[in-house]
């Protein structure tokens, strides 16, 4: 596992576009996993710009996002369909046909799931998957339980995400209580994995993600057994990590 320690969140998030470009460089039809929340905004942005300014190209590139909230359709601007199309793609190169976001009006919730799982697999598998952190160390929406959920699934959301996320919404009662999730055993299938976190809120579950114990309660810590984990963190994120390396804070620092 990487450590990257960067000052900021904007630098946090030019290394990360920068890794997702090396990627789509070296393989440019590459599947990747994509996340939503306020963590990877920035990324996005760069990403566009580098689509623009820089030719980084997104014609091959196929995603699949983590999850999406139950009951919320795709024109509603909570949706994290709308979120990816109005952060992300409506402003590259990237196909239509080859974004994937699970759908938050299933006709069938385990079929949907089902079809989800099928087409991660018939794509090859997740190349590389970026991943933000939920204050109680979830991933994707992976809540902290008593098991590890393998495969794409229906969640009850946590009392403390639903409150986490509420600040997107115009009241909590309308932040949705259950969501769909792509399980720990894809987001651990992916050949690499990007892990951001930034503010002093990620600070103790990025910790216990890192140094805890592995354990389904903090979801992330499963990536202690991943082979290809990068972490980016920006310095109140990583305020508790820099205890534990014996203030080791120089950027850059790998652990
Ligand atoms: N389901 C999403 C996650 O995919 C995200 O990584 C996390 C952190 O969100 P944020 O980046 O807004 O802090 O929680 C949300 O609930």
């Amino acid at each position: 596992m990487r450590i990257v320690f960067t000052k900021d969140y904007e630098e946090m998030s030019l290394h990360a576009a920068k890794i997702v470009a090396g990627q789509l460089y070296l393989k440019p039809n590459s599947v990747l996993g994509l996340a939503t929340g306020s963590t990877p905004l920035a990324m996005y942005r760069e990403l566009i710009r580098m689509n623009r300014e820089n030719g980084l190209d997104f014609s091959e590139t196929v995603t699949f996002n983590l999850d999406e909230y139950i009951g919320l359709g795709q024109e509603d601007e909570n949706s994290y369909y709308y979120y990816m199309y109005h952060n992300f793609f409506n402003h590259i190169n990237i196909r239509q046909s080859n974004i994937h976001i699970p759908s938050g009006l299933p006709e069938n919730v385990e079929e949907e799931c089902q079809k989800y799982d099928d087409l991660i697999a018939q794509s090859g598998g997740i190349d590389l998957q970026i991943l933000g952190i939920g204050q109680n160390g979830h991933i994707g929406f992976n809540e902290p339980d008593i098991k590890f959920e393998a495969t794409t699934h229906m969640v009850k959301l946590d009392d403390d995400t639903i409150k986490a996320n509420a600040r997107f919404f115009a009241t909590v009662e309308e932040v949705p209580i259950h969501a769909l999730s792509m399980g720990i055993k894809t987001i651990m299938h992916a050949r690499k994995i990007l892990l951001l976190a930034n503010g002093a809120a990620k600070a103790e579950a990025l910790f216990r993600t890192l140094y805890g114990g592995i354990t389904p309660e903090t979801p992330a810590s499963i990536l202690q057994l991943h082979q290809d984990v990068t972490v980016i963190v920006e310095e109140e994120a990583a305020r508790l990590l820099r205890r534990n390396l014996n203030d080791r804070t120089s950027i850059g620092c790998t652990a």
